[in-house]
Order: structure tokens, then C-alpha cells, then sequence
């Protein structure tokens, strides 16, 4: 399934907690681009520029990366958890096309303020050149724009669970255990 939500709504730590629990393959979208960006290449340094002004990084680059890293897992992977993929609506249509329909799409909502607060916190330490006030702003900007309507794309196939992630941690890991167990 994919998680889905904001910048700084929660899905990493809910994706760490899923993973703990069920195994699942975690593939951040964000993750792998970042490793690319890690790595020095020519690639990675086109990368970084995008992501440093808070844009989407081109859409078949994205999947690409996705797919191969599906594929390095398949015979060992008891499932994916993709997070933060799809970004947009196209994106979406186009990882349906080149891979699959998701079984599930877990939406961890926070409100504008909150996501903001807890990146600012996360930028203290994470060391990402994207968690700073002016490109978070852009980030949520993009977020409400491109990503959110995603969610009307999945919701028309009752995939969608939405996941209030302005509780603490563990109560909202409660409801996703709950979502992803009514699944199976
Ligand atoms: N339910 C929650 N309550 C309080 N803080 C939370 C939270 N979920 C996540 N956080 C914190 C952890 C991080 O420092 C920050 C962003 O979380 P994250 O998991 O990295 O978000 P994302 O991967 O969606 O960008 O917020
Ligand atoms: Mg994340």
C-alpha cells in the first residue's frame, strides 16, 4: 500500500512502526532521492537542486527508482509500504500503468500549523537542506496543490483511510495498525 500525507504530517515514523510490526519493504520516494543526491552522481546533483527549492523532481525518475527498488526485493518482500509517492495525480495514473494498483492508501492527516511545527523541530537536527521555513512553505504550498487532490483519485475506489495524525505517536500507529488489519 502507499502512505500518504504531508510534509512533516508523520509518515516516516508511522512507516517505521508498520515496518517493525508487519516487515514490509519501506520505500521513501524522498529516501531514495536523497541517497541518489548522497551518492555524488551527475544525477544526483540535478536532484538536489530541485528538491533544495522545494519542486518535484521529474516524474519518471521518481518511478524508475521505485520500481528498481521493488524489483531488488521482490523475492524476499512481504509487501511495499510506499511513502510519499504519488506527489501528484499523473504520477499516480503513471505508477498504476508501470506497476500496480495499490491495496490500500493510508492518509495521515495533519493540520498546516502542525506539519509546519514539526518540521522546523525536525530541521534542528535532520541535516535536510529542505526542512527550513521558506522551502517548507513551498513544500506545503505544492502539498495542498499537486498532492492533496491524489486523494480524490483513490477515494472514488474506497482505498482511502484517513488517519488523524495530530494525536500523539502511538495513538495514531493504534488507528493504522487498525486500517492495515481490516485489510487482511
Ligand atoms: N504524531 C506525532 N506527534 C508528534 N510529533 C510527531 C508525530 N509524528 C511525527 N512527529 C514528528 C517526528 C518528526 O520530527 C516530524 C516529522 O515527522 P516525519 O515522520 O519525518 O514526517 P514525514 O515523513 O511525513 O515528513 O514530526
Ligand atoms: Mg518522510
Amino acid at each position: 500500500g502507499h502512505i500518504f500525507g504531508g510534509p512533516g504530517s508523520g509518515k516516516g515514523t508511522q512507516c517505521e512502526k508498520i515496518v517493525a510490526k508487519y516487515g514490509y519493504t519501506h520505500l521513501s520516494s524522498g529516501d531514495l532521492l536523497r541517497a541518489e543526491v548522497a551518492s555524488g552522481s551527475e544525477r544526483g546533483k540535478q536532484l538536489q537542486a530541485i528538491m533544495q527549492k522545494g519542486e518535484l523532481v521529474p516524474l519518471d525518475t521518481v518511478l524508475d527508482m521505485i520500481k528498481d527498488a521493488m524489483i531488488a526485493k521482490a523475492d524476499v518482500s512481504k509487501g511495499y509500504l510506499i511513502d510519499g509517492y504519488p506527489r501528484e495525480v499523473k504520477q499516480g495514473e503513471e505508477f498504476e500503468k508501470k506497476i500496480g494498483a495499490p491495496a490500500l492508501l493510508l492518509y495521515v492527516d495533519a493540520k498546516a500549523e502542525t506539519m509546519v511545527q514539526r518540521l522546523m523541530k525536525r530541521g534542528e537536527t535532520s541535516g535536510r537542506a529542505d526542512d527550513n521555513e521558506e522551502t517548507i512553505k513551498k513544500r506545503l504550498d505544492l502539498y495542498y496543490k499537486a498532492t492533496e487532490p491524489v486523494i480524490a483519485y483513490y477515494e472514488k475506489r474506497g482505498i482511502v483511510r484517513k488517519i488523524n495524525s495530530e494525536l500523539p505517536v502511538d495513538e495514531v500507529f493504534a488507528i493504522v495498525v487498525k486500517a492495515i488489519d481490516e485489510l487482511k
